[in-house]
């Protein structure tokens, strides 16, 4: 890599980070960013791994900062502390660069962008690091505070609030582990549409363009790409239809709905249209399919994904899905794939970990609970109701669902069979979760529940016999 291009690449990395800290999100500001430049391919995947691991480990490069430097990261110039994230980075987690050039490009960088005069500071800083990595035996120069909380959230990176949370909830030890998972390359899923393709046919014509694939057990429509860095739409069957991309818990979603041919059935929250495009499929594209969503300009999503996998049995229902009244008791089964702080999926967004903050998790819990109500009162009796996120935040899952049931006694939550694909992440509570670093997947929560009522109006209490 010739030093210009080197150094171009990591310019767009501190414009698209500049971006960033003033609220842009990461996959904008580099889309925008990489959009604007004429990298090669190459150097776009480094600027991408730049971004992404200076936003998604900022906690851990400030807390070098601060113990290398005479002040504190928080009180270093903004697009100095951004310049010194990319040089650390570099050092600490792209063993592929060597150190020297790290910390020339770094040094560049911070003369190109108005820090010559500190040149001399980044380039001992940088060093400083170089030679504590060298002087450690354990090899790593990040000092680490006894706590726990702070330990795991400065080793990985994550935010107090959510350290505390998972070790309320799962213990130190796994609470670190999810830390660890989440800073990890996501894999990539593919959910093969058996309207136009068999898992066969896609895993060959995979094989054949030299893409390396492998089957998950218990998910039968599922493949996962190894290491692919190439791009999606680019892969054999994508035009054709023959699969999506979709993480194998997600696909759990639909299965667990289990829609029939020639069913009514209504996904409230349905854009981009992951799900609504799988409840197709499982139909054999029969039936009616209702996709609502707030949002009028991602629901185009649904129609555009939908006409790639052509299907037809997709309607859209624009609008916030607490005030549509147009189904009452319409619906054979209805799918609630909510609103959520996506705390399951952290390892997916660079900045998600980031964004969140206890008060938002409310808020969303709040939301989430009136959806629910809402949206159950279009199952016909005896109907079945699924609910579904992909966090991992009790208030938003399990309390979610609890005080469902208690308000609404005619609902159950309806157990798998024991042979059940999904049997293995049934909690003895009857709901479904799955746990990213015990599973490798996705974190997901979902509920499947029965209306008993067959008779009285939904929310009438009188009801004897229904167990929760
Ligand atoms: C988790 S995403 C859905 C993902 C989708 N089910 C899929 O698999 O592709 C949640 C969706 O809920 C939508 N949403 C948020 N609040 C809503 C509301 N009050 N009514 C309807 N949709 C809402 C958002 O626009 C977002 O598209």
């Amino acid at each position: 890599m010739s030093q210009t291009v080197g150094q171009n690449l990591r310019q767009v990395a501190l414009d698209a980070l500049r971006d960033v800290e003033r609220g842009a999100f990461a996959d904008a500001a580099l889309d925008k960013r990489l959009h604007r430049g004429d990298l090669s391919e190459r150097d776009c995947r480094l600027a991408t791994e730049l971004v992404y691991g200076c936003v998604r480990r900022q906690r851990t490069l400030d807390a070098l900062i601060s113990q290398l430097a005479t002040k504190p990261a928080d009180q270093q110039p903004p697009n100095l502390r951004l310049i010194l994230h990319l040089g650390l980075y570099q050092l600490r987690y792209l063993s592929h660069i060597p150190p020297s050039a790290a910390v020339d490009t770094t040094v560049d960088l911070a003369k190109g962008n108005g820090f010559a005069g500190l040149a001399g500071f980044v380039n001992g800083l940088l060093r400083g690091y170089i030679r504590q990595a060298a002087e450690r035996e354990a090899g790593d120069p990040l000092n680490l505070p006894a706590d726990p909380v702070s330990r795991i959230g400065i080793a990985h990176s994550m935010p107090d609030w959510i350290v505390q949370q998972w070790i309320a909830q799962f213990g130190e030890t796994d609470a670190e582990q999810l830390c660890n998972w989440f800073n990890q390359p996501p894999s990539i899923d593919l959910r093969v549409n058996p309207l136009r393709a068999s898992v066969e046919q896609v895993e060959a014509a995979m094989q054949a363009a030299d893409v390396a694939v492998e089957r998950l057990t218990g998910f039968p429509q599922a493949l996962r790409l190894r290491n692919h860095r190439g791009a999606i739409p680019a892969l054999p069957g994508y035009a054709e239809g023959w699969w999506s991309v979709q993480d194998a818990s997600a696909q759990l979603v639909g299965m667990l709905l289990d829609p029939q041919p020639g069913e009514t059935v209504i996904d409230a929250c349905a854009a981009p249209g992951g799900k609504t495009t799988h409840l197709a499929e499982l139909m054999g594209d029969r039936g009616v399919v209702w996709a609502g969503d707030r949002s009028a300009n991602r629901l185009k999503k649904v129609l555009q994904n939908a006409e790639r996998l052509q299907l037809t049995s997709i309607q859209l229902c624009p609008g916030d899905s607490r005030t549509l009244t147009q189904f009452p008791k319409q619906a054979d089964r209805v799918l609630l794939d909510a609103p959520c702080s996506g705390l399951g999926t952290l390892h997916r967004h660079a900045d998600a970990r980031w964004r969140q903050t206890p008060d938002s998790v409310q808020e969303l819990s709040q939301l989430q609970a009136e959806l629910l109500h809402r949206v159950a009162t279009w199952v016909k009796p005896g109907g079945t109701l699924v609910y579904a996120t992909c966090t991992l935040h009790p208030d938003e899952n399990e309390r979610v669902v609890q005080d469902f049931l208690a308000a609404q006694p005619q609902w159950k939550i309806d157990l798998l069979p024991t042979d059940h694909p999904a049997i293995q992440f049934q909690q003895p509570q009857g709901w479904l979760r799955i746990l990213p670093h015990q599973h490798d997947l996705d974190g997901f929560f979902m509920a499947r529940l029965i209306s008993s009522d067959r008779t009285l109006p939904a929310g009438n209490p009188d009801q004897g016999d229904m167990a929760k």
